[in-house]
C-alpha cells in the first residue's frame, strides 16, 4: 500500500504555509493536522510515524484546510470553532472569533456578583454564555445587530446548556432592550477606520467589518453605551467594556460623564489597558 507518514505531511504542511510568520506556520500546520486526523496534541506526537494511505479522506480534508490557510483564512474560520474560557464556540463568517484578550473582560465581570446580565454585541455569545455557564443561578439577554450572529450565539447557548437562561434578541445596541441588570458587558467594535486598513488579512478579509470597526475614531459605541446603559443598571450595577489599548482615558471620561462611579481602567495580562468598568451609584441607606 502506498502512502506517506504523518511526519512527512507535517513537513509538507509547514512548507505550504511558508508565507506566514514562521511560528504561525508551525502552530497552524500542527493544529490543522490534529483537526484533520482527529488527534489530541499528545496523539499528534505519538502518531508521527503513522502511514497515511494514498486517497485517505483525512488527507484530502487536510489539503483543503491548508489551501484555505494559505489564502489567509484564520484557523478559527477553517475549523468553524474557537476556544474561549475553556469552552468551544461555533464561529462563522458572521461572527468575530472569540479572542484571548476578551477573557480579561470576562474575568472582571466574574469578579462582581450578578443574577441578571446583559451582553451587548454578543457575536458568538462567548461573553454572555460564559457568564451564565459560570453562574448557574443567573439569567440574561444577549443582543446583536446581526441576525446571523445571533443564530450562532443561540446554537452556542444550546451547546453549553444555558439556552433556558439566555434570550438572544436583535437590537441596535439598547433599542430593543427592556429591564434592568446587575451587570452589563460589551466588547463593541472599537478599531478606528484608519487602523482597520492596517489589520492582517486574516482579520480584515475574513471577519465581519461591523464586528471590528464603527468607523471614525472607534469611540462611537462607547458614547452610546455610556449615555444609555446607566438607565438599564440596577443601583450598584456594573457596566464593563473591552477597549483598545489606547482608549482607556477616553472611555473612562465617558463613563464618569454619564455619572458612573468607581470608574477603573484595567490592564490585561500583557499590561495593555483592556477593560473599563464603572458602577451605578448604590442606593443610599
Ligand atoms: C468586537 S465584536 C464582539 C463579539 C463578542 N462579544 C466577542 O467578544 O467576541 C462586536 C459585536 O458587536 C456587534 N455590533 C456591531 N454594531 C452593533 C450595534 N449597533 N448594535 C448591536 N450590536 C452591534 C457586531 O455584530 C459584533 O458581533
Amino acid at each position: 500500500m502506498s502512502g506517506t507518514t504523518l511526519r512527512a505531511l507535517w513537513l509538507s504542511a509547514r512548507a505550504q504555509l511558508a508565507a506566514l510568520p514562521k511560528d504561525e506556520a508551525e502552530r497552524d500546520a500542527r493544529l490543522l493536522i490534529q483537526a484533520a486526523f482527529r488527534l489530541t496534541p499528545a496523539g499528534f506526537t505519538a502518531n508521527l510515524g503513522r502511514i497515511v494511505p494514498e486517497g485517505d479522506p483525512c488527507k484530502d480534508h487536510l489539503d483543503w484546510m491548508l489551501s484555505k490557510r494559505a489564502q489567509r483564512m484564520p484557523v478559527s474560520h477553517i475549523l468553524r470553532e474557537a476556544v474561549f474560557w475553556g469552552r468551544t464556540f461555533e464561529v462563522t463568517s458572521a461572527t468575530l472569533a472569540p479572542r484571548g484578550d476578551t477573557e480579561s473582560l470576562l474575568a472582571e465581570a466574574l469578579s462582581v456578583p450578578f443574577d441578571t446580565m446583559l451582553d451587548l454585541g454578543t457575536g458568538t455569545g462567548c461573553l454572555g454564555i460564559s457568564l451564565l455557564a459560570e453562574r448557574k443561578a443567573a439569567q440574561g439577554i444577549a443582543t446583536d445587530i446581526s441576525v446571523e450572529a445571533l443564530a450562532v450565539a443561540g446554537r452556542n447557548a444550546i451547546r453549553h446548556g444555558v439556552e433556558a437562561r439566555l434570550s438572544c434578541i436583535q437590537s441596535d445596541w439598547l433599542a430593543q432592550v427592556t429591564g434592568t441588570f446587575d451587570l452589563i458587558v460589551s466588547n463593541p467594535p472599537y478599531i478606528t477606520e484608519a487602523a482597520f486598513a492596517t489589520l492582517a488579512p486574516e482579520v480584515r478579509e475574513y471577519e465581519p467589518k461591523t464586528a471590528l470597526t464603527p468607523g471614525g475614531d472607534g469611540l462611537e459605541p462607547y458614547r452610546i453605551l455610556c449615555a444609555q446603559t446607566p438607565a438599564y443598571l440596577v443601583p450598584g450595577g456594573w457596566l464593563m467594556v473591552e477597549i483598545g489599548y489606547d482608549q482607556g482615558p477616553a472611555v473612562a471620561a465617558l463613563m464618569e460623564g454619564a455619572g458612573l462611579q468607581r470608574v477603573t481602567v484595567v490592564a490585561d495580562l500583557s499590561g495593555h489597558d483592556r477593560v473599563v468598568r464603572g458602577q451605578r451609584a448604590p442606593l443610599a441607606l
